[in-house]
């Protein structure tokens, strides 16, 4: 059942509406009933409605639960993906108004960086071109062109990276393909200077759900303007204390922004919390209102009291992982046959290579576990190469994946060689292919790498006969056995086991692009879309215990929540400190404490080994933000924690109980 302002929030889809609410308090709720109300009362046919999230995990997440809702042909229809995968879609429709040819390559992060290094003046610091990187990026999603960066461009540093901008783009241009940024920026431009194409998908889709609205950048802000147009017909959630990618260029400014563009922006907030006990409510209650506050927000539960929130002080980062990877086995096995699941459990960290000594602990409890945003099945060497060829056999100008595929396997193609090729592929406009494929441009080379390059290209045509009537699961195949890329793993992969995983990693490659080749998607189009998905959102983890940083948990929930590495220089985090960021990190820590249901466990080490030097460390600033009678402190009193541990066993009792009586 929803409370009346939740359903004020679902049944409101005439104008304008943010729904402005603290964490927990129903808002991705209140889209998903939406969107089944838009639907089943508004008559509005499924194909017009987009809602977006913040991850394609999210998406996923979001696409089930609305496919409760409503029928398996409606839920197809839906739109529901990130800003990025929309922008996707928009351009494979709209891929001539974007000057882009059909099949058009989306370079990956890595790519994109590789083509801004070999942009940059030769021999920068790695520093000086990971700054261009961040103006480029910067500039892009302001949505501003490489002339308007310039214009704007006000240091030297800042022309340079217009400069670069420029080249980058033309080459792209010439590449025929997009960044992710591009994804954005590019449908936006057209959306913004061209009416016929406002009008076509304005009508197209006429209703719009954004969550966690507080972290839109600017050109995702103004994509969903452009979209929703003068009827403005959309509802958007967020929060503004959870506005944690500011370092990413998101603007909880927008918030603001909404009511000054829509004057007719309805505002509803929602106060009852549905999903932490009351303890953890008012910790992150608490802890949040040392954030200065624009808009007021109250927040409250009639959940269960919940145990203490449980405080370990460790000896160093190994203690604290064997505590914890202890206490989360023992709950298990406690819990194991009254429905208690190894998803129940979450470690968060503030970042990734916390996640080592955990993994080694819990290896040895054999505490089954999925690491979310590590390195990903396709990021792995083999699956990004076979990807590249396959992007090469459907855009043959995709320069980006010549360049990865060409002397992989080993051709004896030199660096030298390849340079002086695109030399000649950009005086006279055409691929690096295309340049590999032409006697008069061979000759210019020296014999033995211009006879290899003819011989790749002609192996390429030979594959893209292949790819005409081959299904794209037989393509990779096809492309693995043609190319010697089998022979080639086998080659130079002495170690057996490591051998085996990578072959297993080109078939696990075949049963993605099975699976997604089903609907009839074509293999340019399935490239594409496996080069937009980001690591942590890839795999189905199944029934382990999730580990994830505290950014990727935006949205989630889980039943027992540990936070590690509560230390001040970690969580907050130093860099953050230095540069008067603490509202930011603290809102991260507010993120974290509010995906517990039942109990949280804060954690951290007096000792840690930063840069091969032992450090004692402070605990958070943060834990002394939170109500002292809420907490814990294990190991201080051994009376105290046997009581800690029997109100614990009866939340599980309380909850059980509540979930034979059909509650969740
Ligand atoms: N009216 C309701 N009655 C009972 N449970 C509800 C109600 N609304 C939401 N919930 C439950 O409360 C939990 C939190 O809801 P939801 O995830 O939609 O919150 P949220 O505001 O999106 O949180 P976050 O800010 O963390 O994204 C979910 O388990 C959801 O099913
Ligand atoms: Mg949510």
């Amino acid at each position: 059942m929803l409370n009346p302002q939740q359903h004020a929030a679902v049944e409101y889809c005439d104008g304008p509406l943010l729904v402005l609410a603290g964490a927990g308090s129903g808002k991705t709720r209140v889209i998903t009933e939406k969107i089944s109300h838009l639907i089943a009362r508004r008559h509005l046919a499924p194909e017009k409605i987009a809602a977006i999230t913040f991850t394609n995990k999210a998406a996923k997440e979001m696409r089930e639960r609305v496919g409760k809702l409503i029928s398996d042909d409606a839920a197809r229809a839906l739109t529901v993906c990130t800003f990025h995968a929309l922008g996707l879609k928009f351009l494979q429709i709209e891929h001539e108004r974007a000057a882009l040819r059909r099949g058009f390559s989306v370079l990956d992060a890595d790519d994109s960086a590789n083509m801004i290094k070999e942009l940059s003046p030769k021999g920068v610091k790695p520093e000086v071109i990971q700054g261009i990187r961040n103006l480029v990026g910067k500039a892009k999603n302001a949505g501003l062109t490489p002339e308007e960066a310039m214009a704007a461009a006000r240091s030297p540093r800042e022309i340079e990276a217009a400069t670069i901008y420029d080249l980058y783009q033309q080459r792209l241009a010439a590449f025929n393909a997009v960044d992710f940024d591009d994804l954005i920026r590019l449908p936006l431009r057209i959306l913004e200077t061209d009416a016929d194409a406002r009008a076509i998908w304005q009508e197209r889709l006429r209703y719009l759900l954004v969550d966690e609205y507080q972290d839109t950048n600017d050109a995702q802000y103004r994509l969903l303007k452009a979209i929703a147009g003068t009827k403005a017909r959309f509802t958007c959630v967020g929060d503004d204390d959870q506005s944690i990618y500011a370092w990413r260029g998101a603007n909880p400014e927008n918030i603001d922004q909404l009511g000054r563009d829509f004057p007719q922006l309805k505002v509803i907030k929602l106060e009852q919390n549905y999903r932490c006990a009351k303890r953890i409510l008012r910790a992150a209650n608490q802890l949040i209102a040392n954030n200065p506050h624009v808009h007021d927000k109250r927040l409250w539960s009639d959940h269960i009291e919940g145990p203490p929130i449980r405080v370990l002080e460790c000896k160093d980062s190994d203690h604290e992982a064997e505590r914890i990877a202890a206490i989360a086995a023992s709950l298990h096995e406690k819990y194991k046959d009254k429905g208690c699941r190894w998803d129940d459990f979450c470690i968060l960290y503030r970042g990734n290579f916390q996640a080592r000594p955990l993994e080694k602990a819990l290896r040895l409890a054999r505490v089954p576990y999925h690491l979310s945003g590590a390195l990903s099945f396709l990021d792995r060497a083999e699956v990004k190469d076979i990807l590249s060829y396959l992007r090469l056999l459907t855009n043959p100008t995709d320069d980006a994946a010549f360049l990865r595929v060409v002397n992989v396997p080993k051709r004896e193609i030199g660096a030298t060689s390849l340079e002086k090729l695109g030399q000649i592929a950009q005086t006279r406009n055409a691929s690096l292919l295309d340049a590999a494929r032409s006697d008069t441009v061979l000759k210019s080379l020296s014999p033995r790498p211009a006879s290899s390059l003819a011989s790749f290209a002609r192996l390429m045509d030979e594959l893209r006969s292949h790819a005409v009537h081959e299904s794209a699961a037989d393509l990779v195949a096809t492309v693995v056995e043609k190319t010697g890329y089998g022979a080639h793993i086998a080659a130079t992969t002495p170690d057996p086991d490591l051998r085996e995983r990578r072959l297993g990693n080109l078939r696990e490659l075949m049963d993605w692009f099975r699976a997604m080749g089903r609907d009839g998607g074509r293999t340019g189009d399935i490239a594409q879309q496996l080069a937009l998905l980001s690591h942590a959102d890839r795999d189905d983890p199944g029934n382990a215990l999730r580990m994830m940083t505290l950014h990727s948990a935006k949205g989630l929930e889980f039943r027992f929540v540990f936070i590690v590495g509560c230390e001040d220089g970690t969580l907050p985090h130093e860099g953050a400190l230095d540069e008067g960021r603490l509202d930011e990190e603290r809102r991260l820590m507010y993120v974290g404490i509010t995906r517990a249901k039942e109990a949280l466990t804060l954690s951290f080490a007096a000792k840690s080994r930063r840069y091969g030097e032992i450090l004692s460390n402070d605990p958070s600033r943060f834990l002394d933000e939170l109500p002292q009678d809420d907490l814990h402190w294990d190991g201080k009193d051994p009376e105290a924690d046997a009581e800690v541990k029997k109100e614990t066993a009866q939340t599980h009792m309380e909850r059980i109980r509540a979930m034979l009586a059909g509650g969740r």
